[in-house]
């Protein structure tokens, strides 16, 4: 007797219950492999569920599990664990369904549908269905059984969609959720076809239970025990790490964009938790087995250091030692102090805070500037000069200032390229450097050295580009030598936190065609954060981060708990709520550090670890050197949440004047095109912020809450 778990399903259940009960399992499976009809077992037919071939079998005196057994098939399928009620009406109205068409065992689930009387309802009327355009049969094809075809005709909208998808087996739901994204039906179905020449069982007539567990496409939902005694050690890395399946099974859709030969560089653009990080690993790995000769090297970098920490242990978990050793990940102000220094020899000492607000305080003293133009000449400097890359007057003097709404005459340029030309000299005189400095030292050095290759990369892969200055852009065409799989960027304007704009096109980075790729579909958050998320950003337009406009739209697989958002008298009352709800989630077996504390200041950061600390909670804050898995409560400020996903989030201090902070609005006051871009920041990491948590999400603030969730202009 062979035996596997449905790995959705099974997972969940699996997660939820005691350790004790879990170590059980793997003895269960034994055996039911060696003797079925064991008296021990307590074997049951489950008469109730709808299911002619569910059973249940006793785990411990606490607990069942229940197991789909087709007839006259060789095969245990495990499907769920609960207490003896909860698991009876779990099961009641499922129905497991061997699918010829998509090659998997689906599980749909007829009770929701029942309850809701949906199925003897009348359809909308054609036009107003959202998959008016897909035929009958392309709906048979895509998996949906044939009395659930009446059920896809009532769905109007897409809000209608995320009522009914529950009803639908992951995989079917997939499919229609790309096409409620405007992927054509024929597109979505090329993809199930190239699915089904790797099946071996596509020419046989039934499809069975059996045949589903060993079709190749069924890898993603359906884990399999070995046949002999130790269990399968897939299964148990599964079991013990239920949220990283992906670092196996990616969906079609990301393979095909993993395993792709490209002539240039590559651009993925996707909203939060649409899988670009994934992609880029697996890609990382593809790039060393597929494409790379042996002794080429891979670059794998991104704007901040725990993040490209954080890649840098996942990776370690998804490459050998030896395919390790080639990759180089590597945040990118990092790499170009490395090579700065590498190439000129020197030490570079970054210049930050209080040293350069004096310098500049004292080079606006010279030149006679009034003190409420600080603002101003910074972020001339930063957005137009550095940005730009320039360093005589006569670049200066010809750049268009785009994206500056303040004009300035000719004359006043000239005194602003006096003061900035003042500050330039002295940091060279100090021997200081801006991370941008560094970027285009690092550039410039390569550029005057192109037959020097530091590093042997033959590849770069960029992560989180949409906060990359174009500096580093220009650091990293200079760097990978242009060629077929040079460069692979994933990114997402819409959250931008860091940076301006970047142009791809003006930094010598030029994708064409097919090599824009966008993905639709949200795998961490679910529909109602994600929905939520996406409010405080309605307002704003995205880029592409190639001067074009990004219009993508998402959609999120899975659906959960609205968010809950509350604000308190004081603050001592919003951290009592936290810690309450914190210790009812670590009751229902939530794990310490699967809940994230995000706050928008230090200040804030320092205030929740004490009250944590006062209350026994052990905590940690999130930085580059921590370990994820020390069962500790993660906190850490919004900014630094960047990449990151946890199961629960709470976002505390959201307050009115915290976000955004009431001293910055004052400070960029007069400088509305500071102001509008500080907002658009402001917005973008609330949402950088929301978008990490996959299950739930609490928002709560002491006195009024930030009007960024009401009102998103943000006024
Ligand atoms: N094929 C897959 N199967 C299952 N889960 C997946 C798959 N792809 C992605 N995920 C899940 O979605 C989560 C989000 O993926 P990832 O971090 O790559 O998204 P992202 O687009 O980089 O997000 P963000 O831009 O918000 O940081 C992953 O941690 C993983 O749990």
């Amino acid at each position: 007797m062979s035996v596997v778990a449905l790995q959705d399903t099974f997972l969940e259940a699996y997660s939820k219950i005691p350790k004790t009960e879990q170590k059980r399992i793997y003895k269960l499976i034994d055996a039911l492999r060696l003797d079925m009809n064991n008296k021990g077992l307590n074997l049951e037919r489950m008469r109730e569920a709808l299911d002619p071939n569910v059973y249940s079998v006793r785990l411990s005196h606490s607990y069942r599990v229940i197991l789909v057994r087709p007839e006259d098939e060789n095969v245990f399928l495990l499907v769920w664990i609960d207490h003896h009620d909860k698991a009876y009406r779990w099961i009641k109205g499922k129905r497991f369904v061997p699918n010829k068409e998509t090659r998997t065992l689906q599980m749909w689930d007829m009770e929701n549908v029942n309850a809701d009387g949906v199925v003897t309802g009348e359809p909308a009327p054609a036009g107003q269905n959202l998959f008016a355009h897909v035929t009958d049969e392309q709906l048979y094809q895509l998996g949906v059984i044939r009395e659930f075809i009446p059920i896809v005709r009532k769905i109007k909208t897409l809000d209608d969609f995320e009522i009914y998808k529950p009803v639908f087996p992951n995989d079917t739901c997939e499919y229609l959720s790309f096409i409620a994204q405007g992927d054509s039906p024929e597109e979505v179905l090329q993809v199930m076809r190239e699915l089904e020449r790797e099946s071996d069982a596509a020419d046989k007539k039934d499809f069975t239970v059996s045949d589903a567990i060993t079709s190749p496409v069924s890898s993603r939902t359906i884990m399999v025990a070995a046949k002999d005694r130790k269990l399968n050690r897939q299964l148990q890395e599964v079991l013990e790490q239920p949220l990283e399946r992906w670092r196996i099974f990616l969906h079609p859709r990301q393979k095909s964009v993993v395993e792709k030969n490209y002539r240039g560089p590559v651009r993925v653009l996707g909203g939060a938790g649409t899988g670009k990080t994934v992609i880029a690993m697996h890609r990382a790995r593809y790039l060393l087995q597929h494409f790379l000769q042996n002794g080429e090297r891979v670059l794998f970098t991104t704007f901040t250091r725990t993040l490209a920490q954080n890649l840098k242990q996942i990776l370690s978990t998804m490459l050998s030692p030896h395919e390790m050793e080639r990759v180089d990940v590597i945040h990118i102000d990092a790499l170009a102090k490395r090579i700065a220094e590498k190439g000129n020899a020197c030490k570079v000492t970054i210049v930050s805070g209080y040293k350069l607000n004096a310098l500049w305080k004292e080079a606006m003293q010279k030149y006679d500037w009034d003190a409420d133009k600080y603002t101003f000449l910074r972020a001339e400097y930063d957005r137009v000069i550095q940005y730009n890359g320039i360093e005589t007057w006569q670049e200066y003097m010809s750049v268009p200032r785009i994206g500056r709404r303040t004009s300035v005459s000719r004359s006043m340029r000239k005194r602003i390229w006096n003061t900035v030309s003042y500050v330039v000299e002295k940091k060279k005189e100090h021997g200081w450097f801006e991370h941008t400095d560094v970027l285009r030292e690092a550039r410039k050095w390569l550029e005057a050295n192109p037959s020097q290759s530091l590093f042997q990369y033959r590849a770069a892969i960029i992560d989180e580009a949409q906060d990359m200055h174009q500096e580093g852009f220009r650091l990293l065409r200079a760097l990978i030598p242009e060629a077929e799989n040079d460069l692979f960027i994933v990114g997402d304007a819409h959250q931008r936190i860091y940076s301006r704009q970047v142009v791809l096109g003006r930094c010598g980075i030029h994708v064409r065609g097919r090599r824009s790729l966008r993905l639709n579909v949200n795998y961490r958050t679910t529909e109602q954060i994600r929905q939520k998320a996406v409010e405080v950003i309605r307002k704003m337009e995205f880029d592409d981060l190639d001067g074009g406009v990004d219009h993508g739209n998402d959609i999120s697989l899975f659906s959960g708990t609205v968010p809950v958002i509350r604000s308190f008298r004081n603050s001592t009352a919003e951290k009592e709520f936290i810690v309450s709800r914190i210790r009812e989630l670590l009751e229902s077996g939530v794990k310490r550090n699967e809940i994230a504390i995000l706050v928008p200041t230090n200040d804030g950061l320092e205030i929740v670890m004490k009250h944590l600390y006062k209350h026994e909670l052990p905590a940690e804050k999130l930085s580059a050197n921590m370990n994820p898995d020390r069962p500790r409560i993660q906190c850490g400020t919004m900014h630094n949440s960047k990449g990151l996903e946890f199961r629960i989030v709470f976002i505390a201090e959201a307050n009115e004047d915290n976000l955004p902070n009431t001293g910055v609005l004052n400070m960029k006051k007069n400088e509305p095109d500071e102001l509008e871009a500080y907002l658009n920041e402001q917005r973008s990491l609330l949402y950088v912020a929301m978008t990490r948590a996959r299950e739930q999400i609490y928002i709560t603030s002491y006195g009024p809450l930030t009007a960024l969730l009401s009102d998103p202009s943000g006024n």
